[in-house]
């Protein structure tokens, strides 16, 4: 397995979003104990579209729910920006998860009572923020939502409801957007749709895109794929394609060790 140091977990600050430096996450204790991350360091750059890949059980979803104050850390440092999460109250996490970071799951996760646009201003309206209006026209003309502002979550497709997920992560102009396999629900047309925009988002509106995924097609969209393997950052692949990251994959066995 060839584990080495990120090359960028070096990166200037201010170029940053988001940095993980020996972080570890265990859950459990003696015989339960499971070391879900194992002295993980990555930065995340500012307007760049980053997949996390590995095997199942690999600490995907826990590097990313302990990079956006969603869970504890055991160890290490977890920062958005300048701000380090692991010294915040539950308080604060909860207004930074609120101002700072964007989230899109695999469940659209929309309010059926509310339309489109409501769905978009709600995490606004909740913290109090009045939307920027410019800002918000931008996003929405990004994911081609303008004709359906106002309809229900059930008038739309699915991939519209997640265009409505993408749009309401975008609309605070987050630090950071955690993606959790944002197309895991989705058909492969409407799925490519969604990482266009999200890739837009990142090309044409300078936002940062951490995605969570298990599909090479996927991961083809982002800028760079980060691979995990036992709790453990094992490669780091810049400008991928859908056919490198297969072949990648193809060369590690199913805990995401060299085979
Ligand atoms: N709340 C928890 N309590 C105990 N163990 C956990 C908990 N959450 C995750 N784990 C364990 O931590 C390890 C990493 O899990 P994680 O969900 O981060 O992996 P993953 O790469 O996202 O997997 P998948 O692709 O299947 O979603 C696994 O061994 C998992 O069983």
């Amino acid at each position: 397995m060839s584990t080495f140091p990120a090359p960028n977990s070096t990166a200037p600050t201010g170029e940053v979003a988001a940095r993980a430096t020996g972080l570890s996450k265990v859950y459990g204790a003696g015989e339960t104990k499971v070391v879900a991350l194992d002295q993980v360091s990555v930065a995340f750059r500012r307007a760049e579209f980053t997949a996390i890949m590995g095997p199942s059980g690999s600490g995907k979803s826990t590097l990313m729910h302990c990079m956006a104050g969603l869970d504890t850390v055991s160890a290490g440092s977890a920062r958005i920006g300048e701000t380090e999460l692991t010294s915040l109250s539950d308080k604060r996490l909860t207004q930074l998860r609120r101002d700072r970071v964007g989230f899109i799951f695999q469940a659209f996760n929309l309010l059926p009572t509310l339309n489109a646009l409501e769905n978009i201003r709600l995490p606004m309206d909740i913290a109090g923020r009045k939307p920027d209006k410019e800002w918000l026209d931008r996003v929405i003309a990004t994911v081609g939502l303008s004709d359906r502002l106002r309809h229900r979550p059930a008038q739309l497709s699915g991939g519209q409801q997640q265009r409505v997920a993408v749009a309401r992560a975008l609309a605070g102009r987050p630090d950071i957007i955690f993606g959790d396999e944002p197309t895991g629900n989705l058909d492969s047309r409407a799925g490519a749709e969604i990482l266009g925009f999200l890739r837009n988002s990142v090309r044409e509106l300078g936002q940062t895109v951490v995605m969570v995924t298990h599909d090479p097609v996927a991961a083809g969209y982002a800028d760079r794929v980060v691979f995990l393997a036992d709790g453990r950052l094992v490669d780091d692949m810049p400008d991928p394609t859908a056919e490198r990251v297969l072949e990648h994959m193809k060369r590690f066995d199913a805990k995401g060790r060299l085979s």
